[in-house]
């Protein structure tokens, strides 16, 4: 080793150089952390944002909400939210503030998804959205989850159209929030860690793929009928999933009873006020918690659409 130009040391791949010989995967826990591999293994973690003043939208149709919020109701029922996760077991992050906060900010499901290997970031569909990524970016990076992938060009796209079949498959539902440049962009990115996205088309007038199918085991499916894609459908039973179809249509769209989060496999947290829903997923022998949406959901989402699922167990 010759101190005078450095050649022989180190830092100039000498003798002592220790090459980074782990791949990004392995390094998932020891550097980074977060990832899911399933839509049901037990809830480690999710991110949150609390409402604030931009409930109060003046114009409530062009806010994308339903009805106009009382913003006390809505806070309230967004703390017992988060206490409900705490209760659960599940450590809740919190995205960060920002100088003029969008309406929708608070439905964290939307702004990114997670792989196994870290999170997508999603690209919302509307102005109204747009932009919410870059607070729920910050806030991954600070509890040191990797962005795999940032989706670019005209590509749009929502986290809550993306879901996990099993630890090898997702769907993607294009629609009005996510487009066929962005399903493109990200199987482009998947197929890198071995995961094969599969695109479904679904029905005009609805919102997100999570809005008609949810995983709640590994063999469990629910539905809603004549709205959830066929190809999801038949691809689910090719792969030995139950698919269970739901009672009474109206009630759950009128309670988003669809709108859970698996805490873990045949456990969900779902909006409160949802008797038949509950008795439906008793049936399946799934166990049911319960959290107040009354006033959430006049903003078009409850709990599955409020929550960034950050880390669960993976298999
Ligand atoms: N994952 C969901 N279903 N999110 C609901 C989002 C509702 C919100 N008002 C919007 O239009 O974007």
């Amino acid at each position: 080793m010759t101190a005078s130009d450095g050649f022989g040391t180190a830092a100039y791949g000498g003798a002592g150089w220790s090459p980074r010989t782990a791949e990004h995967g392995a390094e998932m826990g020891p550097i980074w952390q977060g990832g899911i591999d399933s839509e049901w293994r037990p809830l480690r973690q999710v991110l949150l944002r609390r409402p604030g003043a931009e409930l109060a939208a003046e114009d409530v149709d062009a806010a994308q909400y339903l009805e106009p919020l009382d913003l006390g109701r809505a806070q309230a029922e967004h703390d017992a939210l988060a206490a409900a996760y705490v209760e659960a077991g599940v450590e809740v992050l919190s995205v960060g503030d920002v100088p003029a906060p969008t309406p929708n900010r608070m439905f964290c499901a939307d702004t990114f998804v997670m792989t196994p290997q870290g999170a997508i970031l999603a690209r919302p569909a509307s102005t109204v959205r747009a932009g919410e990524e870059v607070a729920v970016a910050a806030a991954l990076a600070a509890a040191r989850v990797p962005i795999l992938r940032t989706l670019t060009g005209g590509a749009t796209f929502e986290g809550a159209d993306l879901i996990w079949v099993d630890a090898r498959t997702c769907l993607i539902g294009l629609g009005l929030r996510t487009n066929a440049e962005a399903a493109r962009q990200i199987a482009q990115t998947l197929a890198e860690i071995g995961i094969e996205a599969i695109p479904v088309d679904m029905p005009f007038g609805t919102m997100h793929l999570m809005g008609m199918l949810r995983m709640l085991d590994a063999d469990l499916a629910i539905a809603w009928p004549r709205r959830t894609p066929h190809r999801a459908v038949t691809l689910l039973r090719e792969r030995g999933h139950t698919v269970a179809f739901l009672p009474d249509a109206d009630e759950v769209q009128a309670n988003r009873g669809l709108n859970v989060v698996a805490l873990g496999p045949r456990r969900v947290l779902m909006p409160a006020g949802n008797d038949a829903m509950r008795a439906f997923y008793e049936g399946l022998g799934v166990e049911v918690v319960e959290t107040p949406c009354f006033e959430l959901r006049k903003a078009a989402g409850a709990v599955g659409c409020l929550t960034g699922v950050v880390a669960r167990d993976m298999g």
